[in-house]
């Protein structure tokens, strides 16, 4: 079984375990459960921000212990200081080491699009994400059949929330892509050896049709990649390992915003 696989089934006993604990009628009653979702997409496209989703991640099955006792109120203001365009707050316990508190606190301190990074396989957890504060959610292409992945991303967008489809390869795209999806990942991490490569994103920017926000994701290591990624044709990049392995990430951040917009400003301006 891959992590992957591990995952998913575990996240099919964990939901079962949570909706007896917290009703979806009790989860309605929260007071972020009413709010208008912030778009990620339109801050994605933004051209004051650098495209970065900036990630939060404690832990990783791939990593083992990265930043367990992070700041989320320091680390996730710095980086929409740094210039990010949006948070990435990973809430899984078991595996990534993050909790629903973790992106309720990025909400409390900050105005910006906020993705609940979870693996998601039950309208439940779509529930839970809107009752915590997030905004937009993911969709794992390979977790998930086609079909019901179009039912859970409709159900999604029924509560306000954008969704974030995520593949791994050109058969996922063409099979999951649906009319509830404006954003797609192309994940550069391979799920069975966890080796990451940039080389993926390449690969699949063209076959992700006009009109869908493009991003990389995972194993974004420096801000020359980035500059090629986005002239490639991504206009968002997800990045976690890169700044959680810093003592303050929100420091890194900003240094590698820094050094990526110094390395456009050298670009010739073409017409
Ligand atoms: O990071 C892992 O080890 C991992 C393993 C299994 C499923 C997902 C995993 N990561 C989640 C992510 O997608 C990344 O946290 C995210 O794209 C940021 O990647 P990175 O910049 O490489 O931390």
């Amino acid at each position: 079984m891959n992590i992957l696989d591990e995952i998913i089934a575990y996240k099919y006993q964990e939901v079962a375990e949570r909706k007896e604990l917290y009703p979806v009628k009790l989860l309605e009653k929260s007071l972020y459960f009413e709010n208008t979702c912030m778009s990620l997409e339109r801050y994605l496209l933004r051209p004051d921000k650098s495209g970065i989703i900036a990630e939060i991640k404690r832990k990783s099955p791939s990593r083992g212990d990265i930043n367990p006792y992070v700041s989320v109120e320091r680390t996730s203001i710095g980086y929409m200081q740094a210039g990010a365009s949006a948070l990435s707050i990973l809430t899984d316990t078991r595996y990534f080491g993050g909790k629903n508190e973790d992106l309720m606190t990025a909400r409390k301190y900050n105005y910006c699009p906020i993705l609940r990074k979870d693996f998601m396989v039950d309208e439940y957890q779509i529930v839970e994400a809107k009752s915590i504060g997030a905004d937009a959610i993911l969709l794992i292409a390979a977790a998930l059949e086609p079909a019901r992945l179009k039912e859970l991303a409709s159900f999604a967008r029924s509560l306000g929330l954008e969704v974030l489809l995520e593949v791994h390869s050109k058969e996922e795209l063409d099979a999951s892509l649906n009319e509830y999806v404006t954003v797609v990942g192309v994940n550069n991490r391979n799920l069975k050896d966890f080796k990451t490569s940039v080389d993926l994103s390449f690969e699949l920017a063209n076959y992700i049709p006009k009109g869908i926000t493009k991003i990389s994701e995972s194993g974004i290591s420096n801000a020359q990649v980035m500059v090629e990624l986005k002239e490639a044709g991504f206009h968002g990049f997800l990045i976690g390992e890169r700044f959680m392995y810093e003592g303050r990430p929100e420091r890194a951040a900003t240094e590698f915003i820094r050094e990526y917009k110094a390395l456009l400003a050298k670009k010739p301006v073409t017409a």
